[in-house]
């Protein structure tokens, strides 16, 4: 591990229990505007989990007593189910992907709707959290948010925490983020061994300063947060980002192959990155066993990145009024 690394560790890892509620709302009251905090839930067919993680960021920090969050936001991603529905009557605000932006048609994938989502919120702290969590605790939330309200030169906070891998009525205790060990951290080390103190790279859980998001393109797919890991670390430097261990995260479990497709639009951003300008081919052939032998389908790889926010007048605009 690189020295500088050690030094990271050091200095930008927190526990959630490093910051109690009243130091972050004695914080959030000094910040003033810059204190301001939106949460917002990417969520595809998520109708039996976002409805309770709603509940209790509502529950828990969003109180005459405890104002911490100021609006939580649900950007439904084309889902078929009743997720809007559900978040809605949970008390979240829900947005379509397509009513945002219509100018710039929707394209399916989470960074899509991470993107627009800055197009339809207020906080200068946005807070991202994934829809499909299970046993949700509102530490996911404040501490996240902690670092970004109490030290000003953070700007980006991922969540770190345990993973059990639980699948089939069996949990592996430490057995998830397959794709986090198996294609995230790997080429983190070899390319960018200054973001390998990163405990849990890809999760989808953390928070950052509008006046960073809005500098960063998107990557519309799964690449989303490796390459706004990446593009940060240059824009900002990496002591502008942090970690804070939040406990233990339980979610829905993707399928080997829909890991896969997610394994190799990650790879795929980590490509653009490495080499901005030649392209490999963005496609992935995956094999099923059928009575004739294994037959191949073959699938795109995400390759769209949307452009800074700075970049779109509509932004501006949405920032001025
Ligand atoms: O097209 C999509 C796909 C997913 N989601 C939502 O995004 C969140 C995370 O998606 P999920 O399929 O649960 O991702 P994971 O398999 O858990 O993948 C992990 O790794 C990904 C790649 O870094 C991250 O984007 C995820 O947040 C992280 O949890 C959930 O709320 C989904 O509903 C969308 O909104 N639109
Ligand atoms: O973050 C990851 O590595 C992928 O989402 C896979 O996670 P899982 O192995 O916990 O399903």
């Amino acid at each position: 591990m690189l020295d500088e690394v050690e030094r990271w560790l050091a200095t930008r890892s927190w526990s959630a229990a490093d910051r109690p509620l009243d130091l972050l709302l004695a914080a959030k009251r000094a910040a003033g505007p810059a204190g301001t905090i939106s949460v917002v839930l990417p969520a595809l067919d998520e109708e039996a989990t976002v409805g309770e993680i709603v509940g209790t960021i509502r529950r828990d920090l969003m109180t005459p007593d405890v104002p911490l969050v100021d609006e939580v936001v649900v950007v439904d991603s084309g889902s078929r189910d009743a997720t809007a529905r559900v978040a809605a009557d949970a008390g979240a605000t829900v947005v379509d992907r397509d009513a945002v932006l219509p100018r710039v048609p929707a394209v399916s994938g989470k960074g899509e709707v991470l993107w627009r989502s800055l197009l339809v919120t207020r906080g200068e702290i946005i807070c991202f959290i994934d829809a499909d969590l299970r046993e949700f605790d509102s530490r996911f939330v404040s501490g996240i948010v902690g670092p970004l309200l109490t030290e000003p030169s953070v700007q980006l906070v991922k969540a770190m925490y345990d993973r059990p891998l639980e699948t089939g009525g069996t949990v592996v205790p430490a057995g998830g983020g397959r794709v986090t060990e198996l294609v995230a951290r790997p080429l983190l080390n070899l390319h960018w061994p200054r973001l390998a103190g990163f405990v849990q790279p890809l999760g989808g859980e953390y928070a950052a300063r509008r006046s960073l998001l809005e500098r960063l393109p998107f990557p519309v797919g799964y690449g989303v947060e490796l390459g706004m890991l990446i593009d940060s670390l240059a824009l900002v430097g990496l002591d502008a980002l942090g970690q804070v261990d939040v406990g233990v995260r339980h979610h829905r479990h993707q399928s080997g192959q829909a890991l896969g497709r997610m394994a190799a639009a990650i790879y795929r951003t980590a490509h653009l990155r490495l080499a901005r300008g030649h392209l490999v081919r963005p496609r992935l052939t995956q094999y099923d066993r059928a009575s004739s032998g294994f037959v191949p389908s073959t699938h795109e790889v995400d390759t769209e990145e949307r452009p800074p926010m700075l970049d779109v007048p509509e932004y501006l605009h949405h920032r001025a009024a």
